[in-house]
């Protein structure tokens, strides 16, 4: 581990986070609108642009001075150090002693990556290659059932990073895929979702992909011998018709091999490859077969471009950089706890639930690199769902509530291509409360504008809007493969920051193994009524009851 973890000075103890605590003192309650007035150029200079991406950040409680000093803070914390480790294939995901090299799945083909003194490059490309024929294949309709029937459905079992960022890929990308097939996802070890997503389909125009970075996900394998005998059951075959239906997405051929996957059917990734950060590694086969491989390539070109420009662009200009410091800012300086990210686009209604264990899973961590406990606050939580929604649900919190919440606003100037005109057309209204919502949680409106409007006494402090909350605005022209993949590095990378401003190890997640081993040892007393004595008391009553229930008392 020697090599990762250096000795560093705690970041509550460098000079510049006191720095930082002063200003924040100095700032006071500066609010949005005193920043604006001072600066009428704010709204043009506070603002930067990666790849398609417009990214307008003056609606922040920063001024250049914050700026600087969180600059500096990077410089602190070496975050350009950390990330040039990473994009070198070093072991940066220290408790795993493991390589983090999810940059290197979008690498072109000529880069040189080495893990191990490996390239890994070729692997990568061998691998796009390979899931490129195969989604051809199935597209095409030359790959066929058992019983020689194409394929129309496809349905990815998988949890978590192998589960995620395909469902939110193929939902956002949605008008850029074959709509001649049908591409479902199944996660949940409730055997509703299996049941929901089969019930309507023939089995013999099937595929599975079963993806599991592990193949040992207790759901995934679960659902996946239910899919396996599901599909043997409705053809009347046997094992022989699992190669047809049946292909596998992992790092581990034995337990594929085991599952009886033919492993010239699995599409290989690496272990330097998080379950969070694999959804353009093989993962990504169901995006693929949903899109097709040319759209595929685009998404990668979009990572690709953020990746380039994190490892690039200098600190002034870059925005991964810019978002994670902002984040680290109102996380210890604001007392924030949340972050909300809220995309004007219906088709990313999974987006945040994406960003959720890209975030939550990489971020929150309480101990540092080397094992001592964290001092300060680590990732926030991660929330929101799209406009305009939530504006009817939720927002009524963000405007009058007593929390500071951070908020992303991603949108579009163009709706997408195929929208006939009509609907086409409602896309300024969408977009009018875009811009209108980011304009109203800035600037509120002072108790002042409204007994202007004639509004009774005792009805201005309800309707008095204190404005002053921040938000980041990303517009880009339009949502195409490309941008989303612009999109995810961004917040990959602004994760990346943050993790390593904090000191933690973003890549682990130890803190999901305790409830994964006591489920092992309750499933036991459900079903059996074993072992109940070992638990506590609540847990053996709840366990009593629903034996109860189920009539096993
Ligand atoms: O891809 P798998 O090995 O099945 O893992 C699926 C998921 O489950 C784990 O418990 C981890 O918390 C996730 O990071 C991972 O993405």
């Amino acid at each position: 581990m020697a090599e990762a973890t250096p000795a560093r000075t705690p970041l509550d103890r460098l000079p510049v986070w006191a720095e930082l605590g002063k200003h924040r003192a100095e700032l006071g309650d500066t609010h949005l609108r005193d920043l604006f007035a001072a600066d009428a150029k704010r709204g043009e200079t506070y603002a930067l642009t990666v790849g398609d991406l417009y990214v307008d950040y003056s609606k922040h409680l920063v001024t250049d001075r914050t700026l600087a000093l969180l600059r500096e803070l990077a410089v602190a914390t070496d975050v350009a150090g950390l990330r040039d480790a990473m994009f070198r294939g070093e072991k940066i995901n220290v408790t795993e002693h493991r390589a983090v090299l999810h940059t290197a799945l979008r690498a072109p083909a000529d880069a040189v990556v080495e893990v191990d003194g490996e390239n890994v490059v070729p692997k990568v490309h061998a691998v796009l290659r390979k899931m490129s024929d195969f989604a051809e294949q199935v597209r095409n309709g030359s790959w066929t059932g058992h019983t020689g029937r194409r394929i129309r459905n496809v349905v990815n079992i998988g949890i978590g990073g192998s589960d995620l960022g395909p469902a939110m890929a193929v939902e956002v990308l949605r008008p850029y895929t074959d709509r001649g097939l049908t591409v479902r996802f199944v996660s949940n070890v409730d055997g509703a979702d299996l049941h929901e997503a089969v019930r309507d389909l023939d089995a013999a125009e099937t595929l599975f992909i079963v993806a599991s970075k592990t193949f040992t996900t207790i759901e995934t394998v679960t659902n996946a011998t239910s899919a396996r005998s599901w599909v043997l059951r409705q053809l009347g075959a046997g094992q022989e018709a699992v190669a047809k239906h049946f292909v596998a997405l992992s790092t581990n051929a034995e337990k594929v091999a085991e599952f009886g996957i033919d492993t010239a059917n699995m599409f290989e990734f690496w272990d330097w490859v998080g379950g969070r950060y694999s959804m353009d590694s093989a993962i990504g086969l169901s995006i693929m077969i949903a899109i097709g491989p040319e759209a595929f390539e685009e998404l990668l070109a979009g990572f690709r471009l953020v990746d380039e420009h994190f490892r690039t662009a200098p600190a002034e200009q870059n925005v991964p950089l810019l978002l994670g410091l902002l984040g680290v800012w109102y996380g210890s300086f604001f007392d924030a706890q949340s972050h909300a990210v809220l995309p004007y686009s219906h088709y990313l209604s999974k987006f945040t639930a994406y960003l959720q264990q890209l975030d939550m899973e990489s971020n929150g961590k309480s101990v540092q690199r080397d094992g001592k406990p964290v001092d300060w606050q680590t990732g926030p939580v991660v929330w929101g769902t799209p406009g305009t929604n939530g504006q009817h649900a939720y927002y009524q919190l963000l405007h009058q509530g007593t929390k500071v919440i951070p908020a992303d606003f991603i949108g579009f100037a163009e709706p997408v291509a195929e929208l006939e005109s009509e609907l086409a057309a409602q896309h300024d209204l969408l977009m009018a409360n875009f811009f209108a919502q980011t304009q109203a949680l800035a600037f509120g409106k002072t108790p002042e504008e409204v007994r202007a409007e004639g509004v009774p006494e005792e009805l201005v402090a309800p309707k008095t809007f204190k404005g002053n909350h921040p938000t980041t605005t990303i517009l880009a022209r339009a949502l195409t493969p490309s941008v989303l993949g612009q999109l995810i590095a961004l917040y990959e990378h602004k994760v990346f920051t943050q993790g390593a401003v904090w000191n933690i190890d973003s890549f682990d997640q130890w803190g999901v193994e305790l409830g994964k081993v006591l489920a092992k040892k309750i499933e036991p007393v459900l079903v059996e009524g074993k072992g109940g004595e070992s638990l506590d008391s609540s847990t053996a009553t709840l366990a009593d009851r629903y034996r109860d229930i189920r009539g096993r008392g």
